[in-house]
């Protein structure tokens, strides 16, 4: 954006933000450095320690730094392992601001650098504007942007234009343990006086355009078990004369979705919302490189072709994906073996108004039907262990045109509002407890790999995101009068 169409105040912010840039991004390679990896229960220690940092960095900043314990958890093998704390953080009482409450997480998916690396994960190293490193963009990269842009203001001596809440976890990458309840328990507590609620943990849909993001997917997680006997078999003492519980499996998951991607499950698709006028609008104008993004999967072809089909397939309507199988023998070379026990894992991905408890009985209705036609004597367990809702915003919320300005301010353009195929299962928890709107803004672009080797973010997207966050809590003071009338959520069903 060309300089005189900022105001003053926006020059002196973004001219310090330019100025400081190897500061914040020395900030990001010490928080890189540690291997808070949430997944393998022998870094536990790691992700304790990155939450210390983190609760210092927002001391540092001024706020009140409160790291709630979540007691232990208990391993498959009947080990405990402390839970890291949830910080909980607030910074400015001021009843004339309004609050905006920023979600994050510093915990890490795994990495090694003998996956594929180039780079060793945890040291970042910018390579031609990248800063390669894990976490980078998912998810201590925007967290930091939005503790360098508060910083902004406390160093430049300007008035807070809003008060600050803070969420931060080191559990989301293996599940959230026990941070839905918090918020529960918090509801008339630390969430009472919640105005908003941010959340920088997606990507862009493209490499250059910026977006905001109005909804999610949910995810509605099942294990199908099929036992026979009580301990596995010889294949030429009993094959052929056995009902044998992986070829029940198989038939069952081969059941489930059919080549064109079609959920064959009855009554999957009775309640998915219709699109709207507005939403097909919405869907015209976003940058979108469908060649791109095939080729970012890897594969030759993809189930459709164009840019509304494939929107329509990952956002709107529900999509079936089997994960794994338990118990099936899966290693290299031969096994002549019948395994007694298996269990299949799939996941539907849902929509609104897609009911959990709707699509449970009607996963189990239709699994029980198709194993009661097989005539089999195995017995068969049907569970869903994780329903996470799907989450959508109203786009018309005075928030989403705040941070849209915001973005043309930065980046001199407005962005495509987007949703996401994937679940961010604490969004739908934010929005039902504060009962305040929550809004996705995302600073990564969509080549960032999150979760995969070699993640990223680069300088601009960086430095430019704490720009993007600056802008914003000067759009939220605006803001300020006009919210109670029209802060409501979009009913999410
Ligand atoms: N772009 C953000 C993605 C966050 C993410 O990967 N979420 C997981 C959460 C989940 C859903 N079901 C089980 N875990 C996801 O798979 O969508
Ligand atoms: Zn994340
Ligand atoms: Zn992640």
């Amino acid at each position: 954006m060309s300089s005189s169409c900022l105001s003053a105040l926006e020059t002196e912010i973004f001219h310090y933000i330019d100025a400081h840039q190897s500061d914040f991004i020395e900030n990001l390679k010490e928080w890189v450095a540690v291997e808070s990896d949430s997944v393998q229960p022998d870094l536990r220690k790691e992700v304790i320690q990155m939450m210390s940092l983190a609760a210092a960095r927002l001391a540092a900043l001024g706020a009140t730094v409160n790291s709630v314990s979540l007691g232990s958890q208990q391993l498959l093998n009947g080990q405990h392992l402390p839970l890291p704390p949830v910080i909980l953080g607030e910074l400015g009482k001021d009843p004339q601001n309004l609050t905006i409450c920023f979600y994050g997480h510093v915990d890490v998916q795994p990495a090694k650098k003998e996956d594929g690396w180039k780079t060793d994960p945890y040291i970042l190293t910018e390579i031609n504007g990248n800063l390669y490193g894990r976490g980078a963009t998912d998810n201590k990269g925007p967290v930091l942007a939005w503790i360098n842009a508060v910083e902004t203001f406390r160093a430049l001596k300007i008035a807070m234009p809003v008060n600050f809440k803070f969420v931060i976890e080191g559990m989301e990458e293996a599940g959230s343990l026990g941070l839905e309840k918090l918020l529960e328990e918090e509801k008339h507590g630390f969430f009472s006086d919640v105005d908003y609620v941010v959340i920088s943990d997606n990507l862009w849909l493209s490499k250059k355009k910026p977006a905001l993001i109005y909804g999610t997917r949910g995810n509605a997680c099942f294990s199908v078990e099929v036992e026979g006997g009580d301990k596995d078999l010889h294949s030429g003492t009993f094959g052929g004369i056995i009902h044998e519980p992986l070829t029940d499996l198989i038939a069952l998951l081969d059941s489930l979705v059919d080549p064109t991607g079609h959920i064959q499950i009855p009554g999957i698709y009775d309640a998915v919302a219709a699109l709207t006028d507005e939403e097909k609008k919405l869907h015209g104008s976003i940058e979108y490189d469908v060649e791109e993004h095939k080729n970012n999967s890897g594969v030759k072809k993809l189930l459709y072709s164009t840019k509304e089909e494939i929107l329509l397939h990952l956002w709107h309507y529900p999509s079936l994906s089997i994960h794994g199988i338990e118990g099936a023998f899966h290693e290299p070379g031969i096994k002549t073996v019948i395994p007694a026990k298996v269990i299949g894992k799939f996941s539907i991905r849902q929509v609104p108004n897609m009911d959990l408890s709707d699509v449970k009985q009607q996963v189990v209705d239709h699994l029980e039907n198709v194993f009661a036609k097989r005539n089999s004597p195995n017995k068969l367990k049907v569970s869903m262990p994780l329903g996470a809702k799907p989450w959508v915003a109203d786009v018309n919320d005075p928030l989403y045109k705040a941070a849209k300005k915001a973005i043309r301010t930065v980046f001199g353009e407005d962005p495509d509002f987007i949703r996401d195929g994937s679940t961010i299962p604490i969004a739908r928890t934010f929005q039902t407890i504060t009962q305040k709107t929550v809004i996705m803004i995302p600073i990564g672009a969509a080549d960032d790999g999150e979760h995969s080797q070699n993640e990223k973010i680069s300088r601009r997207n960086y430095i430019e995101g704490i720009k993007v966050f600056a802008a914003f809590f000067l759009e939220i003071s605006k803001l300020r009068g006009q919210l109670h009338e029209t802060s409501k959520p979009r009913t999410n069903k």
